[in-house]
């Protein structure tokens, strides 16, 4: 910690972004020289359905990012029009039992690794972010978007149900009412939307722009005294992540049961198909 306090007070040599990750895996992480942000990429196509391989990479680049001592963290897509579909919907379906038990194990470590980390955080959202990916997107403290997508927990439309943690990370940025009507709708809300009703911080006109308003967003806190940060929103935060820390087993337990239902399983096979029909037309 003291090593970013006094490199926040030192001036970085001017470069371009330097690359971390290695590009075979499905993410990639590019750290700016000049600013010490972090940018970590989805790239799984076509849409960057959150498999365990996604969610493993995930959790290790957000690792190596703390590890790193980067100033902080933006999460984008290299997906022109899809942020991320949201866990893929073929993990749950008909699953294999030991994958699917490592499959929400990682997702539960990516979240708590997300929603809990030290460095400032956000989400340049350009693209649609169904389910998963606005988990992810709400687990950042600060999220901007592109116009003219969708975001939101539609969970309830595909007949499954989010559960308690997903629903932190979304009252942690919705007030309760709109949270929970919008969560029994399974409503997805359009870029418009989500900025009017506090969902999202800003719109930017592309990519670029949307990194830059991250990263703006990041150097807000150049001037403030990074441990102090960190403890802060550990501490606003703390509730939630204990309380999954502490029910791990149990909320694994909950979801294999759950999906495991044969109306659960039907009711999957149904959205899937009706993904696969609208994706040939
Ligand atoms: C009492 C109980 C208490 C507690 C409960 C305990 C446990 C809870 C249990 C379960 C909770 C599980 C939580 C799940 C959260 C999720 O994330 S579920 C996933 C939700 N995602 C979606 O609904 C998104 C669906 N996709 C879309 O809407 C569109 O694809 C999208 C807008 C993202 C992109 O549109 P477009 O660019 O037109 O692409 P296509 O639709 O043509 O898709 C391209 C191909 O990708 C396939 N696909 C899309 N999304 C997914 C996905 N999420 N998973 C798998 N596959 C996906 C699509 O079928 C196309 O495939 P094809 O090319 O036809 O092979």
């Amino acid at each position: 910690m003291l090593r970013s306090t006094i490199s926040s007070l030192v001036p970085r040599a001017t470069s371009v972004a330097r690359h971390m990750s290695n590009a075979a895996k499905l993410t990639t992480v590019e750290i700016n020289d000049v600013t010490g942000i972090a940018t970590l990429t989805m790239n799984r196509p076509p849409v960057n359905g959150l498999n365990l391989e996604l969610l493993t990479d995930l959790n290790n680049s957000i690792q190596e990012i703390e590890d790193n001592k980067s100033r902080g963290l933006i999460l984008t897509s290299s997906n022109p029009t899809i942020f991320s579909a949201g866990l893929d919907i073929l993990e749950m379906y008909k699953p294999d039992k030991e994958r699917l038990k490592a499959f929400w194990t990682t997702l539960q470590d990516v979240w708590l690794a997300l929603y809990g980390s030290a460095v400032p955080t956000a989400a340049a959202i350009n693209g649609h972010s169904p389910a998963g990916g606005c988990l992810l997107a709400t687990s950042c403290e600060y999220r901007v978007m592109l116009p003219k997508f969708t975001i939101g927990l539609n969970e309830t439309k595909l007949g499954i149900v989010a559960p308690k943690w997903f629903m932190s990370s979304f009252l942690s940025v919705l007030p309760r009412r709109v949270a929970e009507r919008a969560l029994n709708q399974g409503r997805m809300f359009t870029t418009d939307e989500a900025l009017r009703n506090g969902l999202i911080d800003e719109v930017a006109n592309s990519k670029e722009e949307a990194l830059a308003k991250c990263a703006e967003f990041i150097g807000s806190f150049s001037k403030v005294n990074p441990l102090a940060r960190s403890l802060t929103k550990q501490q606003l935060r703390a509730a939630e992540l204990s309380e999954l820390e502490n029910e791990r087993a149990q909320d694994l337990e909950k979801f294999i049961f759950f999906v495991n239902q044969p109306a659960v399983q039907k009711g999957l096979g149904i959205y899937l198909e009706n993904l696969k029909k609208k994706s040939k037309n």
